[in-house]
């Protein structure tokens, strides 16, 4: 179903005298126009007259305009008189949509109660009024956003779509295999647009979409074996249970005696190993033979190491010490971990917020704990999209095929940094298909990692599908970058959840920057965790040419005695070129060229994000 046209007009006595003081307008172009590519967009702008806006409605409708959004004229004023206009020409009303946008516009001022905007159908168009504020316009377009096409078809009677999203809603799944038809016909390629109508976003802006967005996540706590719990971020306080160590322990191999005693020969009683006890009080001019980590006998305070004795007399087998000479008097507590000399009882082993890691599994275990509390990761599915992929495990490349590298690639990159995921194959470009492999993905995941089919190919059917068939919110479709630049970030609801999708450019190297840059900093975000890499000064090792986008060069570091690292980048940046990330420990944050800036020279400082290893010094 192809939305052919939509009508924006703007009701308001100040804008028909001056189009230029008109900005909710042209926000309503574009909202409209990212959500229907392919469909004419009317607009105009009107005064507050009753007669004027019936018959501009009137207008539209007769030349079979789907969709007629009003803005401006809803409210309390003597002037204010859109609804009595709407109401005159809808034959049907939708007072749902009235509802919904009340319910969330209240939601964000109590102010939205003076809004009196009707929603309703002439013929087959569906007419809906906005107020007249451009935020206003921003959030009820959300709001009315995922029900739109789903309303419009229904008006057309395209009975045959609504039927097969009616089902897939009431089955709550897609089977990949059933054909899902899909709202999308890309068909009429000469009507695509011959411009991205995305705007593009500055890096800055597209980390506070992610950062705002990734925000509302709701997640929860889970109980994980500490064994299983590597990575993930602690969501409570653990206190020691007892004492570190729970007795006096030697330090050392040697004796343990009575300070008191001072230096000289010992009788040595008996031998005290790690695992034994000896309970018996160490009597004047005693000592006990004892390991490391055995605990001291009573009486004792101190082990002198065996290396500060001599052997004075043994058994004639020689199997038993019978006395030893300590050299130096010892000192008390000398080479003793007293109890809880590592850990004191009641101490607190971990707080909620700090990433497990080895050692800290170490100390849980150490200290008795089986399990702790850690806050769920969200669930991440990855999706591969493209006629031209095929399986990996595929030994012969079919003609004009390439194997599918992302998938895989995407999956260690996201293990490599703590995040679990599920692959869901390869979905091809066909409208149907790819919506039903990206519901088949989002049944699953919390977070959708998709690549490919989002820049300008009449086969880039991303964006489309996900704003048509999911009713998806789209909070950027392109952003300022090498590579990157087609990067898609969506949310959706799905089978009544928040959906988080990022649709990441085919190119293995874009697919590979974005989910450094955007995916794992939304995955951290969720865990609460701090949501960018680390990130230092370095010098360019070379002298390197600066590409109109800010570029992220993959590069590894040589520490010398210089004042910084160097950096060596990893040859040809293409963004095909995944060679250029193998190994890689930074991106380079490169500038985009200047005015009279095209490239930096070698030994140049530029900011590196540190995101791999530093196997390199
Ligand atoms: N007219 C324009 N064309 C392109 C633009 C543009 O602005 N105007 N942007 C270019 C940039 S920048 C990028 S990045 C790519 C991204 O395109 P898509 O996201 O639509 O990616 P695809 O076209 O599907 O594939 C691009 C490239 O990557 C290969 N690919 C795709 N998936 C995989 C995979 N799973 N494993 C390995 N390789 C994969 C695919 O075969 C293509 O060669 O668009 C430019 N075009
Ligand atoms: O944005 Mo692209 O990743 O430069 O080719
Ligand atoms: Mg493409």
């Amino acid at each position: 179903m192809t939305v052919t046209a939509v009508s924006v007009i703007t009701i308001s006595d100040t804008c028909s005298k001056d189009a230029s003081s008109d900005t909710s307008g042209p926000t309503l172009v574009q909202l409209t126009r990212e959500m229907f590519p392919q469909s004419l967009i009317h607009t105009a702008i009107i005064p507050d007259e009753r007669e004027i806006i019936e018959a501009k409605i009137k207008e539209y409708c007769r030349v079979d305009v789907d969709l007629i959004i009003t803005t401006g004229g809803t409210g309390l004023s003597s002037r204010d008189v859109t609804p009595e206009a709407t109401k005159a020409v809808i034959e049907r009303e939708v007072p749902a949509i009235t509802v919904a946008l009340t319910i969330e516009s209240l939601r964000k001022t109590p102010m939205a109660m003076l809004s009196r905007s009707v929603a309703g159908i002439r013929d087959k168009t569906l007419i809906i009024n906005f107020p007249g504020s451009k935020k206003a316009v921003i959030e009820c377009f959300e709001v009315v956003r995922p029900i739109l096409y789903h309303a419009i078809a229904i008006i057309k009677n395209e009975t045959t779509k609504v039927k097969s999203v009616h089902n897939s809603m009431q089955l709550g799944h897609v089977c990949p295999h059933k054909k899902f038809s899909s709202n999308v016909d890309l068909s009429k390629v000469a009507l695509r647009p011959r411009e991205s109508p995305y705007p593009m976003l500055q890096m800055a802006e597209a980390f506070k979409v992610i950062d705002s967005v990734m925000k509302e996540w709701e997640g929860s706590l889970e109980q994980v074996k500490i064994e299983d719990s590597m990575g993930c971020v602690v969501g409570e306080t653990l206190l020691a249970k007892e004492p570190m160590p729970p007795f006096p322990a030697s330090i050392k191999d040697g004796y343990a005696c009575r300070s008191s005693d001072g230096a000289g020969v010992k009788s040595v009683r008996t031998a005290v190993t790690a695992g034994e006890t000896y309970e018996a009080p160490l009597e004047a001019g005693e000592c006990v033979r004892i390991n490391t980590g055995a605990p001291l006998p009573p009486g004792a305070d101190c082990v002198v190491q065996v290396e500060d004795t001599k052997l004075i007399s043994a058994s004639p087998d020689n199997k038993i010490e019978l006395e030893v000479e300590i050299i130096k008097a010892p000192k008390p507590q000398q080479d003793v971990r007293p109890i809880g000399f590592d850990i004191a009882l009641g101490a607190e082993l971990v707080r909620e917020g700090v990433v497990v890691d080895a050692a800290l599994i170490g100390i849980l275990a150490g200290a008795g704990y089986q399990h702790v509390e850690v806050r769920t990761k969200p669930t991440v599915a990855i999706l591969s999209t493209g006629n031209e992929l095929q399986d990996p495990a595929e030994a012969t490349l079919k003609p004009a095929h390439i194997r599918d590298s992302n998938q895989m690639m995407l999956k260690a990159l996201l293990k490599e940094n703590g995040y679990p995921s599920v692959c869901m194959g390869v979905a091809r470009d066909e409208a149907g298909e790819l919506a039903a492999s990206l519901a088949d993905a989002l049944k699953r995941a919390d977070v959708l990692v998709c690549s490919g089919g989002v820049s300008m190919g009449e086969k880039d059917l991303l964006k489309p599908v996900l704003l048509q068939d999911f009713g998806a919110t789209l909070h950027f479709g392109r952003v300022f970058m090498k590579p990157g630049k087609p990067s898609t970030f969506a949310t959706c609801q799905f089978e009544g959840r928040t959906k988080y999708i990022f649709a990441l450019p085919g190119n293995p190297v874009s697919a590979y920057v974005c989910c450094l840059l955007f995916v794992i900093r939304a995955l951290r975000i969720c865990e609460g965790r701090k949501s960018e890499f680390p990130r230092m000064r370095v010098r360019l090792n070379k002298s390197f040419p600066l590409d109109p986008r800010p570029e992220y060069v993959r590069a590894v570091l040589r520490f010398t005695d210089d004042d910084l690292p160097h950096a060596e980048v990893l040859g040809n940046q293409c963004s095909s070129r995944l060679l250029s990330a193998c190994g890689a420990s930074v991106l380079l944050e490169m500038p985009p060229a200047g005015d009279n800036l095209d490239w930096l020279p070698a030994g140049h400082v530029v900011p590196a994000i540190i995101t791999g290893r530093m196997e390199h010094i």
